[in-house]
C-alpha cells in the first residue's frame, strides 16, 4: 500500500454483526488522508432511528453475553487480540492513512490495543464478588454485574486504540458496546469490530454508528444507554457530562492536558532530552498526555536546549508510510492553521522560536496538499503566555527555565489540567517528593508516554476522571450487588 491509494471499503457503520448504511442520517461528513489532503470517504452521520437501532441490537447481543462465564468471554477476546496481531500492518497502514501518524508508531497503537485486549481477557475469569458471614448463620454476598449498553465516544488521535481501551474493559465486564469514533478519524474502528465478529461475539455486541455532536448526542441522552465513557476535549466532556445527567449515567472522561514536565540538572541529559522528545512529539505532537511544558533548572538550561534542538531538527517528517519517517502530517488543515496560530501568538507575547513552527512542503508532489510542518521549540517562555497556557494538541515545546524545586511545583500544579506530569532527576527521594506533589493522574520518572496496559491511565481536575486500563477499570464497567441472605426467623419491629 503506497500513499494516496488507498480505496476505503463502504457503508463505515456497523450494526448487527454487518457493515450497514444508516437508517436516516444528520449531515455527510468527509474523511482525508491527511499525508496527502485526499478525501478518502463520504459518509452519512447517523440520526436518531440509526442510534436506536443500534442500541436495540447491542441490547439483544447483550442479553446472550452477560450469560457467559467469565471463562468464555475470555476465550473470545483472546481470539480477537490474535487475530489483531496477526493482522497488526494492515491495521496499522489504515490507522496511518486516515490519521497521518507515522507507520513506525501506528505499529505500536496496534501493539498496545491487542496487549488491552489479552489483559482484559486475562481479568475476565477472575472477576468476582466477596462473602461477608452475618450473625446468627445469615450472610450476604456480592456480585459483579455488567451495566448493559456502554457507549464510547473516541477522539481523532488514536483511533484504533481508544476504541479497543473502551471495549476491552467493557467487553470482558460483560457490557454490550456502541462506539462512535471521531468524523475524522472513521475507518479503522470497523475493523475492530469485524474482528470482534470473527472471533466470536455475538452479533450487535460491538456495534459502530459514525457522525459528529449530532450523532454524539444521540447516543448519550438514549435511555437504553448504561454508561458513557469519552475520550476528547474538556468543552465537549462538560456537554457529554451534562447530557449523561440527565439520565444519571455514569460517565469516563479523558480530556486534555498541559502537562509539566520537570529536568533537574541532576538528571541524565541524554535521556532527559529523550524524554522531552517522547513528550512532545509522537503523533505530530496530538497526544492528550504530552508534557508540553518543559521546566529545566537554570543550571542545566543552555545545555539542554542545545541538544534538545539539535535532535529535534533531525526528526525526519514525511510520508507516513515510510518505514523512516517519524513525523507524518497534523490531522487537517484547520488544525494545522490553529497550531501555526499558536506559534505566531507566542512569537508576539515574547517567546522565540528555537526550531522549526513552519510549514513543511515535501519534495514528493503527490504530498503537497498534506498538513505538514517542522517540530518547534519555543525558548524565552513564561508561564502566563498563552501558548505555555493552553492546550495546542501540536509538536510544540515550550522550555521554561527554573531554580528551585518548591517553586517549580508551584508553576507545575498552576493549570487548571491534571492528566499527566514527568520528573527527570537522578535523586530518587527527590523524585519520589515531586511526584507526591504533582496534581496529575499519571506521572513518570525518568521517562514519559509510556502506556503500559496494566497501568491505570487518566487525569486530576479538569482533565477527567474515572480511568482507562489496569485493573481499576473493571470498577468503571460493573456495578456491585449486595445480596443479604437470612437464615433464620424475621425479626420484624412490627
Ligand atoms: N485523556 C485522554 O485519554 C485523551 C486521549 C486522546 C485525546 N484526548 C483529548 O481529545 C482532544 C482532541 O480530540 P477531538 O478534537 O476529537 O475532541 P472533541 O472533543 O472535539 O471530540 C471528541 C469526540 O466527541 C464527539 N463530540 C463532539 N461534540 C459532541 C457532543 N456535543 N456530544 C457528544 N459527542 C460529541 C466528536 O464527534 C468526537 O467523536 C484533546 O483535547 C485531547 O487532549 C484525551
Ligand atoms: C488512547 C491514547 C491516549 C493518549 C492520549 O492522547
Amino acid at each position: 500500500m503506497s500513499t494516496g491509494s488507498f480505496t476505503v471499503s463502504q457503508p463505515l457503520n456497523y450494526r448487527g454483526g454487518k457493515r450497514v448504511q444508516p437508517a436516516d442520517g444528520s449531515g455527510t461528513e468527509e474523511a482525508y488522508e491527511p499525508a496527502t489532503g485526499r478525501v478518502i470517504a463520504t459518509f452519512q452521520c447517523s440520526g436518531e432511528k440509526e442510534v436506536d437501532l443500534a442500541v436495540q441490537s447491542a441490547k439483544a447481543a447483550f442479553k446472550i453475553w452477560r450469560k457467559k462465564s467469565g471463562m468464555e468471554r475470555s476465550r473470545i477476546l483472546l481470539e480477537a487480540a490474535r487475530i489483531i496481531r496477526e493482522r497488526r500492518d494492515e491495521i496499522a497502514t489504515v490507522e496511518t492513512i486516515n490519521n497521518g501518524k507515522s507507520i513506525f508508531e501506528a505499529g505500536f497503537d496496534i501493539d498496545i490495543s491487542w496487549q488491552c485486549l489479552e489483559y482484559y481477557a486475562g481479568l475476565a475469569g477472575s472477576m468476582a464478588g466477596e462473602h461477608v458471614q452475618l450473625p446468627g448463620g445469615s450472610f450476604g454476598y456480592t456480585i459483579r454485574e455488567p451495566l448493559g449498553v456502554c457507549v464510547g465516544i473516541g477522539a481523532w488521535n488514536y483511533p484504533f486504540q481508544i476504541a479497543v481501551w473502551k471495549s476491552a474493559p467493557a467487553l470482558a465486564c460483560g457490557n454490550a458496546m456502541i462506539f462512535k469514533p471521531s468524523p475524522f478519524t472513521p475507518v479503522s474502528v470497523v475493523l475492530l469490530a469485524e474482528i470482534y465478529t470473527e472471533a466470536g461475539v455475538p452479533p450487535g455486541l460491538f456495534n459502530v454508528v459514525q457522525g459528529g455532536a449530532a450523532t454524539g448526542q444521540f447516543l448519550c441522552q438514549h435511555r437504553d444507554v448504561a454508561k458513557v465513557s469519552f475520550t476528547g476535549s474538556v468543552p465537549t466532556g462538560k456537554k457529554i457530562m451534562e447530557l449523561s445527567s440527565q439520565g444519571i449515567k455514569p460517565v469516563t472522561l479523558e480530556l486534555g492536558g498541559k502537562s509539566p514536565l520537570i529536568i533537574f540538572s541532576d538528571c541524565d541529559i541524554e535521556n532527559a532530552v529523550k524524554g522531552a522528545m517522547m513528550a512532545n512529539f509522537l503523533t505530530q505532537g496530538e497526544v492528550c498526555c504530552n508534557g508540553t511544558r518543559v521546566f529545566v533548572q537554570r543550571e542545566i538550561l543552555d545545555k539542554f536546549t542545545e541538544e534538545v534542538v539539535k535532535q529535534t531538527q533531525k526528526i525526519k517528517i514525511g510520508d507516513p508510510l515510510l518505514e523512516n519517517t517519524r513525523m507524518g502530517p497534523l490531522i487537517n488543515r484547520s488544525h494545522l492553521q490553529r497550531v501555526l496560530g499558536f506559534i505566531e501568538q507566542g512569537k508576539k507575547q515574547g517567546a522565540k522560536v528555537l526550531c522549526g513552527g513552519d510549514l513543511y512542503i515535501p519534495e514528493d508532489p503527490k504530498l503537497k496538499d498534506g498538513y505538514y510542518m517542522k517540530p518547534c521549540i519555543l525558548g524565552n517562555c513564561k508561564d502566563d503566555m498563552t501558548c505555555v497556557k493552553e492546550e495546542i494538541f501540536g509538536p510544540v515545546m515550550s522550555i521554561l527555565p527554573f531554580d528551585t524545586e518548591t517553586e517549580v511545583l508551584e508553576r507545575a500544579n498552576d493549570t487548571t489540567f491534571g492528566l499527566a506530569a514527568g520528573v527527570f532527576t537522578k535523586d530518587i527521594q527527590r523524585a519520589h517528593r515531586v511526584v507526591a506533589e504533582l496534581q496529575a493522574g499519571v506521572c513518570y520518572i525518568n521517562n514519559y508516554n509510556v502506556s503500559p496496559v496494566e497501568l491505570p491511565f487518566g487525569g486530576y481536575k479538569m482533565s477527567g476522571f474515572g480511568r482507562e486500563n489496569g485493573r481499576v477499570t473493571i470498577e468503571y464497567y460493573s456495578q456491585l450487588k449486595t445480596v443479604c441472605v437470612e437464615m433464620g426467623d424475621v425479626e420484624s419491629v412490627f
